[in-house]
Protein backbone atom coordinates (compact mmCIF):
# COMPACT_ATOMS: atom_id res chain seq x y z
CA UNK A 1 0.00 0.00 0.00
CA UNK A 2 1.69 2.91 -1.13
CA UNK A 3 1.79 6.43 1.76
CA UNK A 4 -1.36 8.15 0.08
CA UNK A 5 -3.50 5.53 0.61
CA UNK A 6 -1.85 4.72 4.01
CA UNK A 7 -2.65 8.64 4.80
CA UNK A 8 -6.46 7.85 3.05
CA UNK A 9 -7.14 4.78 5.51
CA UNK A 10 -5.89 6.66 8.24
CA UNK A 11 -7.86 9.70 7.93
CA UNK A 12 -10.97 7.21 7.32
CA UNK A 13 -10.06 5.25 10.35
CA UNK A 14 -10.50 8.46 12.42
CA UNK A 15 -13.39 9.46 10.62
CA UNK A 16 -15.10 6.11 11.71
CA UNK A 17 -13.66 6.88 15.54
CA UNK A 18 -14.81 10.15 15.69
CA UNK A 19 -18.74 9.00 14.36
CA UNK A 20 -18.70 5.47 16.92
CA UNK A 21 -17.32 8.04 19.82
CA UNK A 22 -19.48 10.59 19.29
CA UNK A 23 -22.75 8.69 18.79
CA UNK A 24 -22.12 6.55 21.30
CA UNK A 25 -21.02 8.68 24.22
CA UNK A 26 -21.53 12.08 22.94
CA UNK A 27 -17.78 12.88 23.95
CA UNK A 28 -15.42 15.02 21.80
CA UNK A 29 -12.00 14.38 21.72
CA UNK A 30 -9.40 16.73 22.52
CA UNK A 31 -5.94 17.38 20.84
CA UNK A 32 -2.41 17.75 21.76
CA UNK A 33 -2.85 16.37 25.38
CA UNK A 34 -0.63 15.30 28.15
CA UNK A 35 -1.54 12.34 29.45
CA UNK A 36 0.50 10.39 31.62
CA UNK A 37 -0.29 6.68 32.71
CA UNK A 38 -0.50 6.02 36.65
CA UNK A 39 0.38 2.78 37.89
CA UNK A 40 -0.79 1.76 41.33
CA UNK A 41 -1.25 3.62 44.63
CA UNK A 42 2.27 3.97 44.77
CA UNK A 43 2.48 5.89 41.53
CA UNK A 44 -0.99 7.73 41.70
CA UNK A 45 -1.22 8.93 45.73
CA UNK A 46 2.57 10.78 45.58
CA UNK A 47 1.08 12.74 42.71
CA UNK A 48 -2.20 13.42 43.73
CA UNK A 49 -0.79 14.77 46.95
CA UNK A 50 1.85 16.76 45.56
CA UNK A 51 -0.28 18.14 43.35
CA UNK A 52 -3.37 19.64 45.98
CA UNK A 53 0.23 20.49 47.69
CA UNK A 54 1.02 22.79 44.96
CA UNK A 55 -2.38 24.26 44.51
CA UNK A 56 -3.24 28.01 44.74
CA UNK A 57 -7.13 28.18 43.84
CA UNK A 58 -8.89 25.64 44.10
CA UNK A 59 -9.34 21.97 44.31
CA UNK A 60 -12.60 19.54 43.16
CA UNK A 61 -12.58 16.18 44.53
CA UNK A 62 -15.48 13.74 43.29
CA UNK A 63 -15.04 10.33 45.43
CA UNK A 64 -16.80 7.08 45.78
CA UNK A 65 -14.46 6.39 48.47
CA UNK A 66 -12.92 8.37 50.49
CA UNK A 67 -12.07 6.03 53.87
CA UNK A 68 -11.40 7.26 57.67
CA UNK A 69 -7.94 5.29 57.47
CA UNK A 70 -3.77 6.37 57.12
CA UNK A 71 -4.39 7.57 53.47
CA UNK A 72 -7.58 8.90 54.28
CA UNK A 73 -6.59 10.75 57.18
CA UNK A 74 -3.51 11.77 55.28
CA UNK A 75 -5.48 13.47 52.15
CA UNK A 76 -8.48 15.17 54.49
CA UNK A 77 -5.61 16.65 56.46
CA UNK A 78 -3.71 18.65 53.56
CA UNK A 79 -7.29 19.59 52.07
CA UNK A 80 -8.00 20.76 55.44
CA UNK A 81 -4.40 22.72 55.61
CA UNK A 82 -4.74 24.05 51.93
CA UNK A 83 -8.71 25.37 52.74
CA UNK A 84 -6.77 27.06 55.63
CA UNK A 85 -4.41 28.63 53.42
CA UNK A 86 -7.34 30.09 51.26
CA UNK A 87 -7.50 26.83 48.36
CA UNK A 88 -11.24 26.61 48.07
CA UNK A 89 -11.78 22.60 48.24
CA UNK A 90 -15.17 21.12 46.67
CA UNK A 91 -15.40 17.65 47.88
CA UNK A 92 -18.28 15.57 46.22
CA UNK A 93 -18.22 12.01 48.01
CA UNK A 94 -20.57 9.41 47.69
CA UNK A 95 -22.47 9.07 50.62
CA UNK A 96 -23.10 5.18 50.60
CA UNK A 97 -19.10 4.46 49.26
CA UNK A 98 -18.83 6.74 52.42
CA UNK A 99 -21.10 5.48 54.92
CA UNK A 100 -18.74 4.78 57.65
CA UNK A 101 -16.60 8.09 57.61
CA UNK A 102 -20.26 9.54 57.40
CA UNK A 103 -21.34 8.17 60.74
CA UNK A 104 -17.80 8.71 62.19
CA UNK A 105 -18.05 12.37 61.07
CA UNK A 106 -14.79 12.32 59.67
CA UNK A 107 -15.31 15.13 57.40
CA UNK A 108 -16.27 17.29 60.03
CA UNK A 109 -13.29 19.03 60.52
CA UNK A 110 -12.72 19.48 56.53
CA UNK A 111 -15.91 21.48 56.54
CA UNK A 112 -15.67 23.41 59.87
CA UNK A 113 -11.94 24.55 57.76
CA UNK A 114 -14.71 26.08 54.77
CA UNK A 115 -14.42 23.12 52.44
CA UNK A 116 -17.40 22.75 50.50
CA UNK A 117 -18.79 19.24 50.91
CA UNK A 118 -21.48 17.67 48.68
CA UNK A 119 -23.10 13.76 49.90
CA UNK A 120 -24.27 12.33 46.81
CA UNK A 121 -27.47 10.56 46.78
CA UNK A 122 -28.22 10.34 50.82
CA UNK A 123 -30.60 8.83 52.02
CA UNK A 124 -34.17 10.29 52.52
CA UNK A 125 -37.55 11.18 51.53
CA UNK A 126 -36.40 12.83 48.35
CA UNK A 127 -33.77 9.92 47.37
CA UNK A 128 -36.41 7.46 46.27
CA UNK A 129 -35.09 4.44 43.71
CA UNK A 130 -32.53 6.85 43.02
CA UNK A 131 -30.88 5.76 45.76
CA UNK A 132 -28.86 2.79 43.77
CA UNK A 133 -27.29 5.39 41.89
CA UNK A 134 -23.74 6.02 42.84
CA UNK A 135 -20.92 8.72 42.26
CA UNK A 136 -18.82 6.03 41.49
CA UNK A 137 -16.16 8.41 40.04
CA UNK A 138 -12.54 9.17 41.15
CA UNK A 139 -11.53 12.25 40.00
CA UNK A 140 -9.27 15.50 41.05
CA UNK A 141 -9.13 18.85 39.25
CA UNK A 142 -6.17 21.01 40.64
CA UNK A 143 -6.53 24.70 39.95
CA UNK A 144 -8.12 23.95 36.13
CA UNK A 145 -4.61 22.68 34.56
CA UNK A 146 -4.26 19.17 35.87
CA UNK A 147 -7.03 16.81 36.32
CA UNK A 148 -6.77 12.96 38.01
CA UNK A 149 -9.16 10.51 36.48
CA UNK A 150 -8.72 6.72 37.94
CA UNK A 151 -10.04 3.60 39.16
CA UNK A 152 -7.83 4.53 42.85
CA UNK A 153 -9.91 5.59 45.74
CA UNK A 154 -8.95 7.63 48.82
CA UNK A 155 -8.20 4.34 50.75
CA UNK A 156 -5.18 2.38 52.39
CA UNK A 157 -6.89 -0.47 50.95
CA UNK A 158 -4.99 0.15 47.62
CA UNK A 159 -1.47 -0.20 49.51
CA UNK A 160 -1.66 -3.24 51.14
CA UNK A 161 -0.25 -3.89 54.28
CA UNK A 162 3.37 -4.16 54.64
CA UNK A 163 2.99 -5.93 58.13
CA UNK A 164 0.54 -8.17 56.68
CA UNK A 165 2.93 -9.17 53.62
CA UNK A 166 -0.01 -7.78 51.65
CA UNK A 167 1.36 -6.66 48.26
CA UNK A 168 -0.38 -3.15 46.90
CA UNK A 169 -3.34 -3.55 44.81
CA UNK A 170 -2.94 -3.66 41.09
CA UNK A 171 -4.77 -0.07 39.62
CA UNK A 172 -4.34 2.26 36.42
CA UNK A 173 -4.86 6.40 36.71
CA UNK A 174 -4.05 8.97 34.19
CA UNK A 175 -2.88 12.36 34.94
CA UNK A 176 -4.12 14.59 32.39
CA UNK A 177 -3.12 18.36 31.32
CA UNK A 178 -4.97 20.15 28.32
CA UNK A 179 -8.54 20.96 27.47
CA UNK A 180 -9.58 17.70 28.76
CA UNK A 181 -9.28 19.19 32.01
CA UNK A 182 -12.13 21.33 31.05
CA UNK A 183 -14.38 18.58 30.21
CA UNK A 184 -12.99 16.76 33.82
CA UNK A 185 -14.49 20.07 34.99
CA UNK A 186 -17.12 20.06 33.66
CA UNK A 187 -18.34 16.31 34.55
CA UNK A 188 -18.24 17.93 38.48
CA UNK A 189 -20.06 21.21 37.45
CA UNK A 190 -22.93 18.26 37.05
CA UNK A 191 -22.68 16.39 39.60
CA UNK A 192 -23.13 19.25 41.65
CA UNK A 193 -25.88 20.36 39.76
CA UNK A 194 -27.36 16.71 39.83
CA UNK A 195 -26.92 17.35 43.78
CA UNK A 196 -29.31 21.08 43.13
CA UNK A 197 -25.78 23.00 43.77
CA UNK A 198 -22.95 24.36 41.74
CA UNK A 199 -19.65 25.56 41.44
CA UNK A 200 -18.76 28.46 44.15
CA UNK A 201 -19.17 31.82 41.89
CA UNK A 202 -15.04 32.24 42.67
CA UNK A 203 -14.61 28.65 40.63
CA UNK A 204 -15.12 29.49 37.01
CA UNK A 205 -14.35 26.72 34.01
CA UNK A 206 -11.24 28.03 32.15
CA UNK A 207 -12.35 28.79 28.28
CA UNK A 208 -10.46 26.11 25.74
CA UNK A 209 -7.16 27.17 24.55
CA UNK A 210 -6.53 24.73 22.28
CA UNK A 211 -3.44 25.05 22.52
CA UNK A 212 -0.22 22.64 22.21
CA UNK A 213 0.51 20.78 25.01
CA UNK A 214 2.51 17.28 24.13
CA UNK A 215 2.22 16.88 20.20
CA UNK A 216 -0.32 14.85 18.70
CA UNK A 217 -2.00 13.15 21.67
CA UNK A 218 -5.82 12.51 21.72
CA UNK A 219 -7.94 12.58 24.13
CA UNK A 220 -11.85 12.92 25.61
CA UNK A 221 -13.44 12.68 28.73
CA UNK A 222 -16.65 10.01 29.09
CA UNK A 223 -18.64 11.57 31.87
CA UNK A 224 -21.49 8.40 32.36
CA UNK A 225 -24.62 9.10 34.17
CA UNK A 226 -27.71 6.74 34.78
CA UNK A 227 -29.55 8.83 32.60
CA UNK A 228 -27.22 8.67 29.49
CA UNK A 229 -25.18 5.44 30.24
CA UNK A 230 -22.50 6.43 27.63
CA UNK A 231 -19.91 4.12 28.80
CA UNK A 232 -21.80 0.96 27.96
CA UNK A 233 -22.49 1.91 24.51
CA UNK A 234 -19.08 3.21 24.00
CA UNK A 235 -18.02 -0.30 25.46
CA UNK A 236 -19.80 -2.43 22.67
CA UNK A 237 -18.70 0.30 20.16
CA UNK A 238 -14.83 -0.36 21.27
CA UNK A 239 -15.50 -4.10 20.70
CA UNK A 240 -17.03 -3.46 17.09
CA UNK A 241 -13.80 -1.23 16.87
CA UNK A 242 -11.27 -3.42 17.32
CA UNK A 243 -10.13 -5.25 14.35
CA UNK A 244 -7.44 -7.47 15.83
CA UNK A 245 -6.99 -6.70 19.51
CA UNK A 246 -9.02 -6.08 22.34
CA UNK A 247 -7.28 -6.69 25.79
CA UNK A 248 -9.25 -5.91 28.48
CA UNK A 249 -8.85 -5.78 32.37
CA UNK A 250 -11.68 -5.12 34.50
CA UNK A 251 -12.15 -6.13 38.79
CA UNK A 252 -15.69 -6.89 39.24
CA UNK A 253 -16.43 -8.60 35.56
CA UNK A 254 -20.35 -9.31 35.26
CA UNK A 255 -21.13 -8.44 32.00
CA UNK A 256 -24.47 -8.51 30.54
CA UNK A 257 -25.30 -10.91 27.71
CA UNK A 258 -25.45 -7.92 25.20
CA UNK A 259 -21.60 -7.22 25.81
CA UNK A 260 -20.67 -11.23 26.84
CA UNK A 261 -22.13 -11.93 22.79
CA UNK A 262 -20.44 -8.71 21.22
CA UNK A 263 -17.12 -9.97 22.80
CA UNK A 264 -17.83 -13.64 21.60
CA UNK A 265 -18.44 -12.25 17.94
CA UNK A 266 -14.85 -9.97 17.93
CA UNK A 267 -13.68 -13.67 19.09
CA UNK A 268 -15.85 -15.43 16.53
CA UNK A 269 -14.12 -12.94 13.72
CA UNK A 270 -10.14 -13.98 14.82
CA UNK A 271 -9.54 -10.65 17.28
CA UNK A 272 -7.53 -11.51 19.79
CA UNK A 273 -9.70 -11.13 22.86
CA UNK A 274 -8.36 -10.87 26.61
CA UNK A 275 -9.39 -10.36 29.38
CA UNK A 276 -7.77 -9.90 32.93
CA UNK A 277 -9.68 -10.21 36.27
CA UNK A 278 -8.49 -10.91 39.76
CA UNK A 279 -8.41 -14.14 41.22
CA UNK A 280 -9.05 -13.31 44.72
CA UNK A 281 -11.13 -10.35 44.77
CA UNK A 282 -12.19 -8.26 47.68
CA UNK A 283 -15.86 -8.66 47.06
CA UNK A 284 -16.01 -12.52 46.39
CA UNK A 285 -18.83 -13.43 45.37
CA UNK A 286 -18.42 -11.27 42.32
CA UNK A 287 -15.26 -13.08 41.55
CA UNK A 288 -17.63 -16.18 41.96
CA UNK A 289 -20.32 -14.61 39.40
CA UNK A 290 -17.87 -13.88 36.98
CA UNK A 291 -16.59 -17.30 36.89
CA UNK A 292 -19.67 -18.49 35.42
CA UNK A 293 -19.25 -16.44 32.60
CA UNK A 294 -15.62 -18.07 32.04
CA UNK A 295 -17.06 -21.29 29.68
CA UNK A 296 -18.80 -19.72 26.67
CA UNK A 297 -16.18 -17.12 26.10
CA UNK A 298 -13.11 -19.71 26.38
CA UNK A 299 -15.39 -21.96 23.86
CA UNK A 300 -15.69 -18.94 21.34
CA UNK A 301 -11.86 -18.37 21.89
CA UNK A 302 -11.77 -15.69 24.05
CA UNK A 303 -8.85 -16.04 26.31
CA UNK A 304 -9.08 -15.44 30.57
CA UNK A 305 -6.76 -14.84 32.76
CA UNK A 306 -6.47 -14.40 36.27
CA UNK A 307 -4.17 -12.16 37.76
CA UNK A 308 -2.19 -13.77 40.77
CA UNK A 309 -2.08 -10.88 43.07
CA UNK A 310 -3.76 -9.32 46.13
CA UNK A 311 -6.03 -7.58 43.96
CA UNK A 312 -6.57 -6.16 40.44
CA UNK A 313 -8.85 -3.13 40.89
CA UNK A 314 -8.22 -1.66 36.90
CA UNK A 315 -10.64 -0.75 34.72
CA UNK A 316 -9.28 -0.60 31.51
CA UNK A 317 -9.72 -1.56 27.69
CA UNK A 318 -7.06 -1.40 24.46
CA UNK A 319 -8.04 -1.82 20.90
CA UNK A 320 -5.59 -2.65 18.43
CA UNK A 321 -2.72 -0.77 20.03
CA UNK A 322 -4.44 2.51 18.70
CA UNK A 323 -7.48 3.38 21.15
CA UNK A 324 -7.68 2.67 25.01
CA UNK A 325 -9.80 3.79 27.84
CA UNK A 326 -8.80 3.80 31.53
CA UNK A 327 -11.03 5.08 34.33
CA UNK A 328 -13.98 4.05 37.05
CA UNK A 329 -16.25 2.01 34.84
CA UNK A 330 -16.26 -1.80 35.69
CA UNK A 331 -17.79 -4.00 33.07
CA UNK A 332 -21.43 -4.53 35.32
CA UNK A 333 -24.73 -3.45 35.16
CA UNK A 334 -24.42 -1.10 38.48
CA UNK A 335 -21.54 1.11 36.43
CA UNK A 336 -23.23 1.18 33.04
CA UNK A 337 -26.94 1.61 33.95
CA UNK A 338 -26.84 3.08 37.45
CA UNK A 339 -23.89 5.13 38.71
CA UNK A 340 -22.03 8.40 38.07
CA UNK A 341 -18.70 7.49 36.26
CA UNK A 342 -15.35 9.06 34.93
CA UNK A 343 -13.25 7.27 32.22
CA UNK A 344 -10.63 9.14 29.69
CA UNK A 345 -10.25 7.49 26.11
CA UNK A 346 -6.84 7.62 24.46
CA UNK A 347 -6.57 7.79 20.83
CA UNK A 348 -2.43 7.74 20.99
CA UNK A 349 -0.08 5.18 19.84
CA UNK A 350 2.82 5.54 22.36
CA UNK A 351 0.07 6.32 25.23
CA UNK A 352 -1.87 2.61 24.04
CA UNK A 353 1.60 1.31 23.98
CA UNK A 354 2.85 1.80 27.35
CA UNK A 355 -0.78 0.15 28.06
CA UNK A 356 0.04 -3.01 26.16
CA UNK A 357 3.24 -3.28 27.68
CA UNK A 358 1.43 -2.97 31.22
CA UNK A 359 -1.02 -5.15 30.70
CA UNK A 360 1.11 -8.26 28.84
CA UNK A 361 3.87 -7.95 32.49
CA UNK A 362 0.26 -8.22 34.37
CA UNK A 363 -0.15 -11.23 31.96
CA UNK A 364 2.81 -12.60 33.78
CA UNK A 365 0.91 -13.01 36.64
CA UNK A 366 -1.62 -14.15 35.88
CA UNK A 367 -3.11 -17.50 35.61
CA UNK A 368 -4.78 -18.61 32.10
CA UNK A 369 -7.99 -20.34 32.72
CA UNK A 370 -8.19 -22.68 29.49
CA UNK A 371 -10.58 -25.64 28.71
CA UNK A 372 -10.30 -29.40 28.97
CA UNK A 373 -8.65 -30.98 26.30
CA UNK A 374 -11.42 -32.56 24.46
CA UNK A 375 -13.53 -29.25 24.39
CA UNK A 376 -10.17 -27.44 23.35
CA UNK A 377 -9.99 -29.34 20.19
CA UNK A 378 -13.39 -29.09 19.36
CA UNK A 379 -12.68 -25.53 19.77
CA UNK A 380 -9.80 -25.35 17.13
CA UNK A 381 -11.53 -27.81 14.87
CA UNK A 382 -14.15 -25.75 14.56
CA UNK A 383 -11.83 -22.55 14.64
CA UNK A 384 -9.98 -23.58 11.93
CA UNK A 385 -13.07 -24.20 9.99
CA UNK A 386 -13.91 -20.40 10.34
CA UNK A 387 -10.69 -19.73 9.20
CA UNK A 388 -10.78 -21.30 6.20
CA UNK A 389 -13.60 -19.70 5.30
CA UNK A 390 -12.43 -16.45 6.51
CA UNK A 391 -8.66 -16.54 4.31
CA UNK A 392 -11.67 -16.76 1.16
CA UNK A 393 -13.30 -13.77 2.33
CA UNK A 394 -10.75 -11.15 3.48
CA UNK A 395 -6.98 -11.97 3.42
CA UNK A 396 -6.31 -9.56 6.18
CA UNK A 397 -8.98 -10.82 8.93
CA UNK A 398 -7.78 -14.06 7.94
CA UNK A 399 -4.08 -12.91 8.81
CA UNK A 400 -5.33 -11.82 12.31
CA UNK A 401 -7.46 -15.50 12.85
CA UNK A 402 -4.23 -17.10 11.91
CA UNK A 403 -2.20 -15.41 14.56
CA UNK A 404 -4.65 -16.09 17.63
CA UNK A 405 -4.54 -20.00 16.51
CA UNK A 406 -1.36 -19.94 16.67
CA UNK A 407 -1.54 -18.48 20.10
CA UNK A 408 -4.56 -20.59 21.08
CA UNK A 409 -2.69 -23.69 20.51
CA UNK A 410 0.46 -22.66 22.52
CA UNK A 411 -2.62 -21.76 25.71
CA UNK A 412 -3.60 -25.08 25.19
CA UNK A 413 -0.85 -26.92 25.64
CA UNK A 414 -0.41 -25.38 28.70
CA UNK A 415 3.20 -24.04 28.58
CA UNK A 416 1.87 -20.25 29.34
CA UNK A 417 4.91 -18.21 31.97
CA UNK A 418 2.50 -17.33 33.72
CA UNK A 419 0.82 -20.82 34.30
CA UNK A 420 -2.61 -22.68 33.86
CA UNK A 421 -5.92 -23.79 34.89
CA UNK A 422 -8.49 -25.74 33.57
CA UNK A 423 -11.92 -23.77 34.20
CA UNK A 424 -13.94 -27.05 35.42
CA UNK A 425 -13.21 -26.84 39.08
CA UNK A 426 -13.68 -23.24 39.17
CA UNK A 427 -16.39 -23.52 37.91
CA UNK A 428 -17.95 -25.87 39.68
CA UNK A 429 -16.69 -23.96 42.60
CA UNK A 430 -18.54 -20.84 41.60
CA UNK A 431 -21.67 -22.64 40.96
CA UNK A 432 -21.77 -24.37 44.35
CA UNK A 433 -21.30 -21.04 46.28
CA UNK A 434 -23.88 -19.54 44.11
CA UNK A 435 -26.27 -22.71 45.00
CA UNK A 436 -25.45 -22.29 48.07
CA UNK A 437 -26.22 -18.77 48.45
CA UNK A 438 -29.68 -18.98 46.87
CA UNK A 439 -30.47 -21.73 49.23
CA UNK A 440 -29.47 -19.50 52.02
CA UNK A 441 -32.49 -16.77 50.67
CA UNK A 442 -34.85 -19.69 50.07
CA UNK A 443 -34.33 -20.36 53.43
CA UNK A 444 -34.21 -17.04 55.22
CA UNK A 445 -37.36 -16.37 52.95
CA UNK A 446 -39.06 -19.64 54.50
CA UNK A 447 -38.32 -18.67 58.21
CA UNK A 448 -37.16 -15.13 58.71
CA UNK A 449 -38.70 -13.15 55.36
CA UNK A 450 -38.60 -9.96 57.20
CA UNK A 451 -34.98 -9.97 56.51
CA UNK A 452 -35.51 -10.10 52.93
CA UNK A 453 -38.88 -8.04 52.33
CA UNK A 454 -38.26 -5.14 54.91
CA UNK A 455 -35.71 -4.00 52.45
CA UNK A 456 -37.69 -4.23 49.71
CA UNK A 457 -40.90 -2.88 51.35
CA UNK A 458 -38.57 0.54 52.52
CA UNK A 459 -36.81 1.15 48.90
CA UNK A 460 -40.29 1.26 47.53
CA UNK A 461 -42.03 3.12 50.36
CA UNK A 462 -39.15 6.14 50.14
CA UNK A 463 -39.53 5.60 46.05
CA UNK A 464 -43.04 5.47 46.14
CA UNK A 465 -43.29 8.78 48.76
CA UNK A 466 -39.96 10.79 46.72
CA UNK A 467 -41.65 10.30 42.99
CA UNK A 468 -45.26 11.46 44.94
CA UNK A 469 -43.45 14.68 46.79
CA UNK A 470 -42.01 15.04 42.85
CA UNK A 471 -45.20 15.02 40.92
CA UNK A 472 -47.22 17.31 43.49
CA UNK A 473 -44.23 19.84 42.55
CA UNK A 474 -44.10 20.03 39.29
CA UNK A 475 -48.04 20.06 39.77
CA UNK A 476 -47.40 23.38 41.68
CA UNK A 477 -44.63 24.72 39.59
CA UNK A 478 -47.39 24.32 36.39
CA UNK A 479 -50.54 25.63 38.77
CA UNK A 480 -47.87 29.14 39.24
CA UNK A 481 -46.38 29.22 36.12
CA UNK A 482 -50.09 29.25 34.34
CA UNK A 483 -51.23 32.22 37.53
CA UNK A 484 -48.29 34.39 36.37
CA UNK A 485 -49.35 34.28 32.57
CA UNK A 486 -52.75 35.03 33.28
CA UNK A 487 -52.48 37.74 35.35
O1 LIG B 1 -16.55 -0.03 43.22
P1 LIG B 1 -15.07 0.14 42.96
O2 LIG B 1 -14.65 -0.44 41.68
O3 LIG B 1 -14.59 1.52 43.18
O4 LIG B 1 -14.37 -0.70 44.10
C1 LIG B 1 -14.54 -0.33 45.39
C2 LIG B 1 -14.30 -1.55 46.20
O5 LIG B 1 -15.44 -1.89 46.87
C3 LIG B 1 -13.14 -1.35 47.10
O6 LIG B 1 -13.13 -2.31 48.08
Amino acid sequence: MNMEKNQEMLSLNHQILAQLRLRSSNTPIRHNQSITILNNSSENFPEWYAAIESAQHYVLIEMYIFADNDFGKQMRDLLIRKQQQGVQIVLVYDWFGCIVPVLKRFFKPLQKAGAMLVAYNPIGFASGVGLLSRNHRKSFVIDGHTAFVSGLCISSAWQGNAHKNVAEWRDIGVKIQGDAVRDVMAAFADTLSSQNQKLPESIVLPAFSGDEVSGSLRAGVVATTPSDNNMMRLDLNAIALANQRLWITDAYFMPTRLYTQALINAAHAGVDVRILVPKTSDIRWIARVSRTRYRELLQAGVRVFEWNGTMIHAKAAIADGVWARVGSTNLNFSSWHFNRELDVIIEDQNTVAQLCHHFLKDLDNATEIVLNDIEAAAVRESRQARFRQLKAMNRQQAKAVARQMLELSQAFKGNWHSGSNIVDSREANAYLSLGLTLLGFAVLLAFAPYLLVVPIIVLLGVGGISTLIYALRQKRKIKSKQKDKSS
